[in-house]
C-alpha cells in the first residue's frame, strides 16, 4: 500500500480501499494512505482527477462509497473531525466581523469565556488581522479572508490540517502570509495536508507527495523525488504540461 514517510510512526488518518462512485462514475477509488502525525503531506493531480474530492472524504464531509477512513485507528467520527480543520480555495465568511467569525467558530466547538478571548487574540495576532479585527469579514480582500480563514482554523487547534488550494487565487505577498501561517502551525504540531497545483508550493511546503490522476493514487514519494525524476506517465505528461488521458483507465470502469 502506498505510505506517506515521515519521522514519526503515529498513524493519525488512515484511508482503506476508500472510494467514491456517483452513478455509474467510479470518480476516487483504491485509495490506501496513511498520514502520520507531523507530516506534511502534498497532494498533486490534474484538473478532476480527484483532489478535492479525497480530501472531503478524509475529512468525513462526504461518506465514501467504498472502504473506510480511521483517525487514530478508530472510526472517522464527529469527535475525531473536530480535531481536524479544513481551510477551502474559497473561504466561506459569515456576515460578521472578523472577531465574531472567530467567536462563533470557538463557540461552535464549545470554547467560550477566557479561553475564548485568548484563542481569538492569538488567532488575530498570528494572522495579523489586528486592524480589521471589528470589519464585516465579507468586505475583506481576498488574502485578509484566507488569513481569516486559517485564523479560524487554528484557533480551534486542530491536529491536523487540510488545506485545499488556500493560495490559488492569492498574489505572492498573500501567498507568502498564507505559507508562514501554515509553517508556524506545523511547528506548532500541527499536520498539513494540502492540496496544491504549484510545484513550487510543494517544494516549500511539503514533505511527502501523493499524485492523482482519475481518482486514484499513481505514485507517491519524497516532494524532490516525484518533481524532479516522476515515475508514472501522468506526473510526466502534467509536470511537463501535457493532457493525459490513459488509454488504460476510465471513470466507467
Ligand atoms: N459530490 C460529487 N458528485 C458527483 N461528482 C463529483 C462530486 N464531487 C466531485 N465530483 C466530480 O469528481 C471529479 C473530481 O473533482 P475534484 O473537484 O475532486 O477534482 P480536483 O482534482 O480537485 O480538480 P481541480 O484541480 O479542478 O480543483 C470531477 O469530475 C467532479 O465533477
Amino acid at each position: 500500500m502506498p505510505e506517506v514517510q515521515n519521522d514519526e510512526e503515529v498513524p493519525l488518518l488512515g484511508a482503506q480501499r476508500l472510494g467514491f462512485s456517483a452513478g455509474s462514475q467510479r470518480l476516487i477509488r483504491d485509495i490506501d494512505l496513511t498520514i502520520r502525525a507531523g507530516s506534511r503531506t502534498v497532494i498533486m493531480g490534474a484538473n478532476g482527477s480527484g483532489k478535492s474530492l479525497l480530501l472531503r472524504l478524509l475529512h468525513g464531509l462526504i461518506p465514501p462509497t467504498e472502504g473506510h477512513v480511521e483517525w487514530c485507528e478508530r472510526p472517522l467520527d464527529t469527535a475525531a473531525r473536530n480535531e481536524q480543520a479544513m481551510v477551502f480555495q474559497r473561504p466561506v465568511m459569515m456576515r460578521r466581523s472578523v472577531a465574531a467569525n472567530l467567536r462563533f467558530a470557538l463557540s461552535a466547538r464549545g470554547i467560550r469565556g477566557a479561553e475564548r478571548a485568548a484563542r481569538e487574540a492569538e488567532a488575530i495576532a498570528s494572522a495579523r488581522l489586528e486592524h480589521l479585527v471589528n470589519r464585516p469579514a465579507r468586505v475583506l480582500s481576498g488574502g485578509e479572508q484566507q488569513r481569516l480563514a486559517m485564523a479560524r482554523a487554528l484557533a480551534c487547534a486542530p491536529r491536523l490540517l487540510f488545506l485545499d488550494e488556500p493560495t490559488a487565487s492569492l498574489d505572492p505577498a498573500s501567498t507568502h502570509a498564507i505559507e508562514q501561517i501554515i509553517d508556524q502551525a506545523h511547528d506548532d504540531g500541527v499536520t498539513i495536508v494540502l492540496v496544491t497545483h504549484d510545484a513550487g508550493q510543494a517544494r516549500r511546503m511539503g514533505q511527502d507527495l501523493v499524485f492523482l490522476d482519475a481518482g486514484r493514487i499513481v505514485e507517491t514519494g519524497p516532494v524532490a523525488q516525484v518533481l524532479d525524476a516522476p515515475s508514472s506517465a501522468a506526473a510526466q505528461a502534467w509536470l511537463g504540461g501535457r493532457l493525459y488521458l490513459d488509454p488504460t483507465h476510465s471513470s466507467q470502469t
